[in-house]
C-alpha cells in the first residue's frame, strides 16, 4: 500500500472518493481548532470551513492554509456541515451551542466542542434537546502554553488522549462516526462521563496551572528587591512553571468553570502543604524523605511519556557566534536531518545560560538527535 506525503494511504483515498464530501465547520480556529482543522485539511473527502467573528481572523485562517474557506457568518459555516467543532473559550460554549441549535442544521450532524471542562456544556446541550443533531462533548488532552491560529500544528494531538463525554442518550452510531473522524488526529479516543472528566482533569491539569502561576508570582514578588531570582531561575524553575504562560482568558474560563472541583482540590493541596510545614517545624527529615519516596514511587508508575496535559519540552542551548546566517543554518540543518524543532529562542543575555540559542523539541528523540548533530556543525551544545 502506497502512502503519499500528507500521510494518508491510497486505500484511504479510494474509500473516500466514492463518498460525498464531508463538511467540517470549525468555530474559532485558534490553537486547538486550527490544529484540528489541519488534521483534515487537504485529505480527500473533507471540506474545512472556519468561522470567526472577526473578519481579519477569518482571512488569516485561509492565508495560513488551516481551512479551505472561512466566513464570519455562523449560519454559512453551520449550514450543511456534517461535523461542527466549537473551539472557543469555555465561557462561550453554551452560547455557541444555543445559536447553532436555532439554525436549520443538516439532519444527523454532530456538534462537538473542545473545552477543557465538560460537565456544564454537556448538561446544557442535554437540556436543549437538539432536533436532528447530536451533541457530544470532547476534550483533546494536549495543548501548549501558546495560543492563536499561528500556533496550530497538525501533529498536536498525535499519541495524546482525546476524551469524549457521551451521555446515556447519545446514539452509539454518532459516537462511532465522531471516533472515525478523529482517527485523523492520531489521538487515542476514550469515552468517560463528564463529571469524572472534570474531577480528574481538575487534579492533573487545572490545579497544576494554579500552582505554577502562584509559584511564579511568589518569586516575582521577591525579584522586585533582587533581580537574581529571575536570572537564576533558568533551569528547573523555568521548566516546572512553563504552563503559567497559558492564555489568561482561556484559563480564566477553565478555572471559574471548574470552580467546585477546584475548591475541593485546593483544600487537599492546603493539607499537603501544611503537612510539609509540620515536618519542617518538627525537623522531621525522615518524614520528608518518606514523602519523596512515596511521590517517586507513584511517579514511576505513570504511563510512558506521551503528548498530553503538561507535556514537557525537551530543550538544549547552543553557543553560536554573533554572525549573520548562523541561526538559519542551524534550523536548516535540523530540518534536513528531519529533526522536528518546536521552538527556537534567541537569548538576549549570555550571562544567564550557557548558550545564546535555546532549541525546544516536543520529542526526547529529536533532542537527542539534535545534540548529536550540532557539534558536527562546529557549535557547542549544552543540555
Ligand atoms: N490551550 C490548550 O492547551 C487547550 C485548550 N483547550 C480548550 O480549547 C478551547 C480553545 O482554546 P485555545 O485554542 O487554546 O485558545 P485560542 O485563544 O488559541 O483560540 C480561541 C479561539 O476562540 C476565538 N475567540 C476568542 N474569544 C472569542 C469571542 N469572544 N467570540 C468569538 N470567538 C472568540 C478566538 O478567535 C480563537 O479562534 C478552550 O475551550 C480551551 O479550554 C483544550 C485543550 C488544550
Ligand atoms: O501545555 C501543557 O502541557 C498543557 O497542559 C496544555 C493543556 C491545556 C489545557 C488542556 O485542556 C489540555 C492541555
Amino acid at each position: 500500500m502506497g502512502t503519499d506525503i500528507s500521510g494518508f494511504s491510497r486505500s484511504d483515498i479510494s474509500t473516500v472518493q466514492s463518498q460525498p464530501v464531508k463538511k467540517i465547520a470549525i468555530f474559532g480556529a485558534g490553537l486547538i481548532g486550527g490544529s484540528l482543522a489541519l488534521c483534515w485539511k487537504g485529505k480527500p473527502g473533507y471540506r474545512i470551513v472556519g468561522h470567526s467573528v472577526n473578519p481579519k481572523s477569518a482571512e488569516k485562517y485561509v492565508a495560513l492554509g488551516i481551512v479551505d474557506e472561512a466566513t464570519t457568518s455562523l449560519e454559512e459555516a453551520a449550514l450543511d456541515a456534517d461535523f461542527l467543532f466549537v473551539c472557543v473559550p469555555v465561557s462561550l460554549l453554551n452560547d455557541y451551542i444555543d445559536r447553532l441549535a436555532s439554525l436549520p442544521l443538516k439532519p444527523g450532524c454532530i456538534i462537538t466542542d473542545v473545552g477543557s471542562t465538560k460537565a456544564s456544556v454537556v448538561a446544557h446541550a442535554e437540556r436543549l434537546r437538539l432536533q436532528g443533531a447530536t451533541f457530544i462533548g470532547g476534550h483533546p488532552m494536549a495543548g501548549s502554553e501558546r495560543s492563536g491560529a499561528e500556533a496550530a500544528k497538525a501533529d498536536l494531538f498525535e499519541n495524546a488522549y482525546y476524551v469524549l463525554t457521551p451521555t446515556a442518550s447519545t446514539s452509539p452510531e454518532a459516537i462511532e462516526s465522531l471516533r472515525e473522524l478523529l482517527q485523523w488526529t492520531r489521538a487515542k479516543v476514550v469515552a468517560i462521563d463528564a463529571d469524572s472528566h472534570d474531577a480528574i482533569v481538575g487534579a492533573i491539569s487545572h490545579l497544576p496551572h494554579i500552582i505554577a502561576v502562584a509559584l511564579v508570582n511568589q518569586v516575582a514578588s521577591y525579584n522586585e528587591a533582587n533581580d537574581l531570582y529571575r536570572r537564576l531561575a533558568a533551569g528547573g524553575f523555568r521548566d516546572i512553571t512553563r504552563i503559567a504562560s497559558g492564555d489568561p482568558i482561556v484559563w480564566r474560563d477553565i478555572l471559574t468553570n471548574n470552580r467546585g472541583v477546584l475548591l475541593g482540590l485546593l483544600d487537599d493541596w492546603q493539607r499537603e502543604i501544611d503537612g510539609f510545614r509540620r515536618l519542617l517545624e518538627a525537623e522531621d527529615g525522615e518524614g520528608i524523605a518518606e514523602r519523596f519516596r512515596a511521590a517517586g514511587e507513584f511517579r514511576s508508575q505513570l504511563p510512558e511519556r506521551r503528548k498530553g496535559m503538561i507535556t514537557s519540552l525537551h530543550e538544549c542551548y547552543v553557543n553560536v557566534p554573533d554572525q549573520p546566517g548562523v541561526i538559519g543554518r542551524i534550523a536548516t540543518e535540523l530540518g534536513q536531518a528531519c529533526i522536528n524543532l518546536s521552538n527556537l529562542h534567541i537569548i538576549e543575555s549570555r550571562e544567564d545560560v550557557p548558550g545564546v540559542l535555546r532549541l525546544s523539541f516536543r520529542e526526547a528523540a529529536d533532542l537527542e538527535r539534535a545534540v548529536a548533530l550540532i557539534p558536527s556543525l562546529g557549535y557547542e551544545v549544552y543540555f
